[in-house]
């Protein structure tokens, strides 16, 4: 047996207990969403695309959703939306968007599908007056972003996406550290994700794919989120795997960069720095829950403070400052949060009219420093961004 194939066999292993587990546990699945039960809450319906091995964590939590009906869910590989349809009891399955969109109404499409064909589809989907919650990336460019956002509120729909990082607890605590000045002035950050590729799907390292839409996202999403919105930015990037062995394709040529440093320039003196790639070796893997370093650090004048674990799935915050040296260890309760929560969190919000904390917005402005950091590694130079978001997050 190959390691590829080992490998997709440990992550479809992992997420079909992940996705039992969840099932299992309604209670925990999400606080917001089980909260309102009693009044019989408005639901949205929900159409899902793309049933790869992300729709495997998703359903369960939106099938636990109070506030959302998962009518039906779409894939070009039928049979893979016929077994999803089976698995989480969704009436109506279709092998194409045009048939999903003419098919049983739905109010919000949730898009799982490939990174490149995010826009396509949300565009497709917003014309046909659908709300949207979408993976990673919304948009390819913040031009095509902004263009989605300005036909959305034509159609007088709504848009969202991933990744959620800022919904969390531990997120709150960080942000709630820094504005309270427990660390001084802020002067710089550091944040790092990697591992050594996903071998189930070629589209992480085709064009328009990489390691900064699938991973260096998180990071960038954390710091903006806690240190504002970015004014420049200077990037290295590179292709350290020129070729890569996919599960069921064989060999394929790795086109986008899977090694990236990006610097990032806050404003107000403040600086900082992701690190991410598909070619960091890390014993931990893609699971949260075992790595226990800090992957996110903030440092401050009088203070500085280290997140605990990856910021999609932090187990908590070491804050230590000139007052208290020792690190003081907050925020390790998940309060119900996960990275996977995003479709149900929208799916409530439309129901109730509360706002998330995650914007669209803030999403177009990390997609814009991801084609600017690209830029900065072709032409050896400082980019100019000019997209912001509303800031603080948290407030
Ligand atoms: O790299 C493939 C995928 O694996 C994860 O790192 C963990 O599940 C995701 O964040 C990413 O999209």
């Amino acid at each position: 047996m190959s390691t590829a194939e080992v490998n997709r066999r440990q992550f479809l292993e992992q997420a079909t207990a992940v996705s039992a587990a969840a099932v299992a546990s309604a209670a925990t699945v999400s606080a917001s969403c089980a909260a309102a039960a009693a009044d019989a809450p408005r639901r949205i319906r929900v159409g899902v695309i793309g049933c790869g091995s992300v729709s495997g964590r998703y359903l369960p939590h939106l099938s636990e959703c109070t506030y959302a009906e998962v009518v039906s869910v779409c894939d070009i590989i039928p049979e893979r939306a016929g077994a999803r349809a089976k698995e989480f009891r969704v009436p109506h399955e279709y092998p194409h968007i045009d048939a999903m969109l003419s098919g049983v109404p739905f109010d919000l499409l949730v898009n799982l599908t490939d990174m490149q064909e995010h826009e396509r589809l949300n565009r497709q989907a917003i014309e046909a007056g659908k709300h949207i919650w979408s993976e990673k990336p919304i948009a390819n460019s913040l031009a095509a972003g902004q263009e989605l956002l300005r036909l959305a509120k034509g159609k007088g729909v709504r848009v969202w996406g991933a990744p959620v990082v800022v919904a969390s607890p531990q997120f709150s605590a960080m942000a709630r550290a820094i504005a309270a000045g427990e660390l001084g002035a802020i002067a710089s950050a550091k944040a790092d994700y990697g591992h050594t590729g996903p071998d189930w799907s070629a589209f992480f390292y085709k064009e328009g794919g990489g390691s900064l839409p699938d991973l260096g996202v998180y990071n960038l999403s954390t710091l903006t989120g806690l240190l504002g919105p970015a004014k420049s930015v200077t990037a290295m990037t590179s292709i350290v795997t020129p070729t890569r062995n996919i599960y069921e394709k064989g060999k394929i040529k790795v086109e986008a960069e899977d090694n990236a440093l990006v610097l990032l320039d806050h404003g107000d003196a403040k600086i900082s720095c992701v690190q991410c790639g598909f070619n960091f070796f890390n014993p931990h893997g893609h699971e949260g829950k075992s790595e226990s370093r800090h992957t996110v650090s903030i440092y401050g004048s009088r203070g500085s403070m280290g997140l605990v674990g990856y910021d999609w799935e932090p187990l908590g915050v070491d804050v230590a400052t000139e007052a208290r040296p020792e690190y003081e260890r907050r925020a390790t309760d998940a309060k119900g949060y996960v990275w996977q929560q995003g479709a149900s969190e929208v799916a409530e919000c439309l129901a109730t009219g509360k706002e998330p904390l995650f914007t669209a917005e803030h999403a177009l402005h990390v997609v814009e420093i991801m084609t600017a950091a690209r830029e900065s590694q072709r032409e050896g130079r400082r980019i100019p961004l000019t997209s912001t978001f509303k800031w603080p997050v948290v407030t």
